[in-house]
């Protein structure tokens, strides 16, 4: 067949699928707005389908699979879309979900004569691929059709076509899903069992984020009698990344899925008791001025998160369990006896792993049963007796300890556990924060912990648990999420190279990892980067050189653009350098989204005030900022951490922005970029790009 008429008949196709969609959709009815429970069920179902439709009428399929399952099935023509269709009363399937087990086969497969196999949940299944068609769908039309596999012609072109081709477009401010080009190493991780604690350690631009998004909605997909989207929870870094990936879900047709931070998680769950110190700015402390390694070792964050002050907490924690039961025994009335041993046997017994401070309601209401039973054998009925019996019960109950977190949080500072092992200076800063009523950053995994273990989770268990930017966290805080699952179900996923909260986060993965069992952890690596060109990605390796050992370059995808450019300015020179860079690339048309990245917040206040009084419109980019706007952003390096932009340029990478503490910062602000990238400096180029530095100083 020519290329000609294959493209003709899949017009055709593409024409008839469309027509049964669209008829699918015409019968859907207008929505059920009575009482009756199963109509509302009927109805959500509806709306379900619907939505599957409207996604599939968008863009039906953007790839086909021929198989033929061994030993003698018929040829298949499989078709790949983001929602399965099936044909309206029949079980003919239209489009394949791509989570579907077979579609597997679209992304594993990458060439040969050989028979292959997927995993279904039958067992595996063993066929042969006679073609591999890319298609790509748009407003209803076939815009374009490459084959990358057919069977029985010569090889083609091992270079994904169609990756490339999304690759080279622009982004704006969201970002996008990627089921049509999926990779091979990313399918696995997006197809990994629900059980699991999944590590992913992957360069910057290795599509964490969205391979992380992916998973959820794989995971809904294949688990659909097990997990609930409302069920479970994304962790970012902070608001604005979470508005920033927010399309990425419903475009896989997956909703309700819980989008926060851990701070704001942890405050909502301690329900304010507690507020953060405004005076504790971590990020102004840590990004604004110069920090020293032994500083940041030292840091309170590092010493906070660390599984030994955990293990100081837990003694606490048993402190006040042991302390529960009181010693003396319990004499309501006169000669009528509760034994401490009695006691004991009961808060051992009846209550299993309950929350502490749940077993210590049960266990008071368990001897307030005991004492009414005891007045009522005994035919006690005297009022006065019976008022002094409770007058004595509630005298009881009020001596056994009742905490709240931040309570229990500030009683440990005052004990033993704390003293060997919290230097003088931190403790008394924390004590005096929690005496005012707030915390820094560094307390919250602690008191969310401690919340935790005294009064559980009020929500049902989360199904699974993705972490982003990772690498900022400590054991501390996994630890706290723990309390909120029955088994482990979690992604977690960072890049230690991007690790720029050193003063809080891991150094190495082996302080997560090593918190969950062997069976129940995997480990991943994904070392290539599809963001950013060869040009760029070369570059940014090149910072990496200042990260010391173990660490591995970023392996580009073929993909080649602009040079790297490097740019000295004098200081009397350097806002207009900035203004014409940012002025030549808006009038070259070929950037949406630009970004200036500053090394400070106080920079790029500047640089914004200047460029916006020169007339160029631009957004400056905060902290605790809701949103990023797309367009010309002034953003600092450290808030640009999980972004990217068409254009980056580096305000100042002179030797006194980036000193040898900031090779992570230069990193992530360098791998921002998707085809551009220059960087402006001031006095000399900084050393962190060592054989660069010199040859730019010949210059
Ligand atoms: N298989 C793919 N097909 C098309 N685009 C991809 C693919 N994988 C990743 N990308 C693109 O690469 C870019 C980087 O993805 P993403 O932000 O998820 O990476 P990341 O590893 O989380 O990056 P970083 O750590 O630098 O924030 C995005 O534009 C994403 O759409």
């Amino acid at each position: 067949m020519t290329v000609q008429s294959a493209y003709q008949e899949e017009q055709e196709r593409l024409a008839r699928s469309l027509e049964e969609i669209q008829s699918q959709l015409s019968a859907i009815g207008p929505r059920y707005t009575g009482d009756d429970f199963t109509e509302q069920m009927l109805d959500l179902q509806r709306e379900e389908r619907k939505r599957g439709l409207e996604i599939a009428f968008r863009e039906p399929y953007f790839g086909r699979i021929d198989f033929q399952e061994l030993p003698d099935d018929a040829k298949q023509e499989l078709y790949i879309g983001k929602a399965g269709v099936a044909r309206e009363g029949g079980k003919e399937l239209i489009v394949i979900d791509w989570r579907a087990p077979i579609a597997s086969l679209f992304y594993s497969f990458t060439g040969g004569e050989a028979a292959v196999t997927y995993d279904s949940p039958d067992g595996e299944i063993e066929g042969i691929v006679y073609l591999k068609r890319n298609l790509m769908v748009r407003q209803g039309e076939l815009v374009r059709m490459v084959d990358s596999f057919t069977r029985g012609q010569e090889e083609e072109s091992v270079t994904d076509e169609f990756l490339l081709y999304r690759l080279g477009e622009n982004k704006d401010n969201r970002l996008r899903d990627i089921v049509s080009t999926i990779q091979q190493e990313q399918d696995a991780i997006i197809r990994s069992g629900r059980s699991k604690a999944l590590f992913i350690q992957g360069v910057a631009g290795s599509g964490k984020t969205t391979v992380a998004l992916h998973r959820l909605a794989f995971l809904l997909y294949q688990y659909a009698d097990r997990m609930r989207a409302e069920r479970m929870v994304i962790f970012a870094p902070n608001r604005m990344f979470l508005e920033y990936i927010s399309g990425v879900l419903p475009e896989l047709g997956v909703g309700d899925i819980q989008q926060t931070t851990f701070a704001d998680w942890a405050l909502d769950l301690l329900e304010l008791e507690v507020r953060m110190d405004d005076k504790t700015d971590t990020l102004e402390y840590w990004f604004e001025h110069y920090r020293s390694a032994e500083e940041i070792a030292e840091a309170p964050g590092r010493l906070k998160g660390t599984l030994d002050f955990k293990q100081a907490i837990d003694e606490r924690l048993e402190q006040l369990e042991q302390s529960i039961v009181p010693l003396q025994p319990f004499e309501p009335v006169d000669k009528l006896v509760l034994g401490p041993e009695q006691m004991l046997e009961w808060y051992r017994t009846d209550y299993g792993e309950e929350p502490l401070m749940r077993k210590r309601e049960r266990f008071v209401s368990r001897i307030r049963r005991w004492l009414e039973s005891e007045l009522k054998m005994r035919g006690i009925h005297d009022k006065k007796v019976r008022a002094k019996a409770l007058t004595r019960l509630n005298a009881l109950a009020k001596k056994i300890p009742a905490y709240t977190a931040p309570k229990l949080y500030a009683s440990f500072f005052q004990g033993k556990q704390a003293i060997s092992l919290v230097p003088k200076a931190i403790a008394a800063a924390t004590t005096a924060r929690l005496k005012a009523g707030t915390i820094a950053p560094e307390d919250l995994a602690p008191l969310a912990y401690i919340h935790l273990r005294l009064f559980g989770l009020q929500t049902a268990p989360y199904d699974h648990i993705v972490i982003d930017e990772a690498q900022d966290y400590s054991p501390f805080q996994l630890e706290a999420l723990r309390l909120c699952q029955q088994t482990p179900s979690l992604t977690v996923l960072g890049d230690l190279q991007q690790g720029i909260h050193a003063y809080a986060g891991i150094h190495s993965w082996q302080e997560l990892t090593a918190l969950y069992d062997e069976e129940q952890t995997g480990f991943f690596e994904l070392n290539r980067s599809y963001r950013s060109t060869m040009e760029i990605i070369a570059f940014a390796n090149r910072i990496l050189g200042a990260m010391g050992a173990g660490v591995k370059a970023a392996v580009p995808v073929f993909r080649s653009g602009d040079a790297v450019e490097l740019a000295p300015a004098e200081p009397s020179e350097w806002m207009d350098m900035l203004e014409r860079t940012v002025r030549e690339w808006q009038a070259d048309g070929s950037y949406q989204t630009i970004a200036v990245i500053g090394r400070t917040t106080e920079e790029c206040a500047v640089i914004h005030a200047a460029l916006n009084a020169a007339g160029v419109e631009a957004s400056l980019v905060e902290r605790g900022q809701p949103e990023y706007s797309g367009g010309l952003s002034v953003v600092p390096a450290y808030l640009s951490k999980g972004l990217e932009f068409d254009a980056v340029l580096i305000a100042d990478a002179g030797a006194l922005a980036y000193t040898d503490q900031d090779a992570k910062l230069l990193y992530v602000g360098c791998t921002r970029a998707l085809h551009k990238l220059k960087l402006v400096y001031q006095g000399s180029f900084t050393s962190l790009v060592a054989d660069v530095a010199e040859s730019v100083q010949e210059l």
